[in-house]
Formats: C-alpha cells, sequence, structure tokens
C-alpha cells in the first residue's frame, strides 16, 4: 500500500494551469520534504490528496483509494499552514470536538494534548494561547485517529528552536511507527536531517526529488575543499593546478587556507593527488547542503521575487 501515488497530475484554476504532469509518491514510514518558492503549488497538491479539488489530468490514489472517500480520510491527519481554533474553547474542548467529528477515541485527548507539550494548558482557553501554543494544537488535531498519512503545511511556524526540534522528534517516532509524513515548508535550515526524501516543485512542476545523495546527483553541484598547507598557499595552489584531468578548480585563499570549488566526479582524483603531493595538512569538505540545491533547483533570481527561503 502507497500512502498516495500521483502520476502525471494537473491541475488548473480557471484558465491558469498550476500543476503540471506530477508523479509523485509517498510509501509508508517515510517522511518527505515538499519544498517551493511561493505559489509553486504545494498547497494544491495537499487539497488534491485530500480530495478538496479533483485533478484536471493524470491520476490520482490515496491509501490504495480515492481521494475525498470518507473511507480514506479518516486515515488522514492534516494541519493546515494558517491554523484558526475557536478563542473562548480550551484545548481540551477543542480536540474533544475534533475527536468526535473525525470518530476518534476521546481518551486520545489527554494524550496527544501531553505529546505535544500542552499538558500544562489543556484546561486554558485558547485565546491565552501563544502563537507555538495553537501550532501545537493544531498538530495534536491532527493526529487525532493515529493517521496512516500526516500531512503539514508549515508545521514549524511559530515553533521556538526547542519546540521545533520537538516536532522533529514527534514525526520520526510516527514514521517509525508506520505513518507516511508529508512536510510541506520554505524553512529548510534545520529539516535536512528529519526528511528522507525531498521533491522541490517550481511553478507548479516536480523539477528534483530523491533523498539527499540522489538529490547532490541531480544537482552535479560543486563541492568545496578547505585545504590547510603543509608550507606555503601559493605551492599548494600550483599542486592544484598541476592535478592532471580534473576540470579547472574554482580556488580562493581564506585565512590561509585555499578554499577549492571541484566538481564532484574530480574529487577524489584531486585528494589522492593532493595527498600524494604532501602538499595538504588538513582537509575539511563540504557537501551543498539541502538550501544550496533547492536554491540551485528554483533559481536565485526566482527567490527574488517570489518570498525565497524564509
Ligand atoms: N483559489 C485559487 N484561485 C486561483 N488561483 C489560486 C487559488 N489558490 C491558489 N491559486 C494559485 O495557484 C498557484 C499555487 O498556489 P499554492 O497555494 O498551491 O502554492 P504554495 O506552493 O502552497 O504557495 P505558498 O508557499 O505561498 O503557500 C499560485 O499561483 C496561486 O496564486
Amino acid at each position: 500500500m502507497s500512502c498516495f501515488c500521483l502520476e502525471n497530475v494537473s491541475y488548473r484554476y480557471d484558465k491558469a494551469t498550476v500543476l503540471q504532469g506530477v508523479d509523485l509518491r509517498l510509501e509508508p514510514g517515510e517522511i518527505l520534504g515538499l519544498f517551493g518558492h511561493n505559489g509553486a503549488g504545494k498547497t494544491t497538491t495537499i487539497k488534491l490528496i485530500l480530495g478538496l479539488m479533483q485533478p484536471v489530468g493524470g491520476s490520482l490514489s490515496v491509501l490504495d483509494g480515492s481521494a475525498g472517500d470518507s473511507q480514506v480520510t479518516r486515515h488522514i491527519g492534516y494541519l493546515p499552514e494558517n491554523v484558526m481554533f475557536y478563542p473562548q474553547l480550551t484545548g481540551r474542548e477543542i480536540l474533544a470536538h475534533f475527536a468526535r467529528l473525525k470518530s476518534a477515541d476521546l481518551r486520545q485527548v489527554p494524550e496527544l494534548l501531553t505529546q505535544v507539550g500542552l499538558d500544562d494548558a489543556m484546561d486554558a482557553r485558547v485565546k491565552t494561547y501563544s502563537k507555538g501554543m495553537r501550532q501545537r494544537l493544531g498538530l495534536a488535531q491532527a493526529l487525532l485517529g493515529k493517521p496512516k498519512l500526516l500531512m503539514l503545511d508549515e508545521p514549524t511556524v511559530g515553533l521556538d528552536p526547542v519546540a521545533t526540534a520537538d516536532l522533529y522528534r514527534l514525526l520520526r517516532i510516527l514514521r517509525d511507527s508506520g505513518t507516511g509524513i508529508v512536510l510541506c515548508s520554505h524553512v529548510l535550515p534545520g529539516v535536512e536531517p528529519y526528511i528522507d526524501r525531498a521533491a522541490i516543485l517550481t511553478d507548479g512542476a516536480l523539477r528534483a526529488s530523491g533523498n539527499l545523495e540522489a538529490l547532490r546527483r541531480q544537482a552535479n553541484m560543486p563541492v568545496t575543499l578547505m585545504l590547510e598547507p603543509t608550507g606555503s598557499l601559493s605551492s599548494l595552489e600550483n599542486a592544484v593546478r598541476q592535478c592532471n584531468g580534473v576540470t579547472r578548480p574554482v580556488m580562493k585563499s581564506i585565512s590561509n587556507r585555499l578554499q577549492v570549488d571541484v566538481r564532484p566526479a574530480d574529487k577524489m582524483p584531486l585528494l589522492t593527488a593532493l595527498m600524494a603531493s604532501g602538499e595538504v595538512a588538513d582537509v575539511g569538505i563540504h557537501q551543498p547542503t539541502l538550501e544550496d540545491i533547492y536554491v540551485h533547483f528554483i533559481g536565485s533570481g526566482g527567490l527574488a521575487h517570489r518570498g525565497g527561503v524564509q
């Protein structure tokens, strides 16, 4: 069973095509990061999976059934981007209300509130909650009924760094118990260790998807080596220049170290030759991060007018 499978899915609002030919799949026990600029089509993708709208092209299955079917929807947890609750009710009352709507076990209510760190505030009115507390309540709502598929739209908005780390830890526990999770965000710093796979959407099309290694291969971005010379910087620079078969690397000296940007395929031949030259005392290797890869695929020109990485 897959959590969802989109094949060649397209969607249009009136005349504007906002998703085109998207192939995307999520398996149980997997965390997928769905990234893209403002207006890329992340929320539209989620709404299609929830069955709130129908694709205009392609096919879509959710939990091996049809999107929108009530038997499917009851196994989906969803945290929308802008979560709103009735302010006069307490966290416990609100969660109990959602539990009834979802036919979830009411005993889950205090358990979930404790799990998201609201144990001391469950009987306070929501109007007294901070933004981060409302976000946690939203997460507890999404976790009602032990969903098989959990979709979170910007779940870290309003959370402080400790609460963000707690959220990611909780997602891992759910993932390990078999829940498929989609994490929709443009907050990339810190998310890298917690996702199994990333999908990058730009202008309604899937530009890249895979785990970090696969994305690095697709992006073919340079790897940065920070080299500490045994002798002088200039003889180390010469040693780099003399490496045969290595496409001319970009070099820059930074406080008595040499920064060398090299194509991934040239990394090992260059390092092997430099080790043999005896010119290198120490080396640091910096691979492109998820943020670097994201910017590579969406294009830095796009960042300026789309709002970019926040
Ligand atoms: N109800 C609507 N009617 C017309 N166009 C819409 C509607 N909702 C969204 N769009 C358009 O569809 C495109 C995709 O929007 P979507 O909300 O899926 O993007 P997103 O990636 O979730 O963006 P953000 O990160 O800003 O939330 C955008 O161009 C948006 O303007």
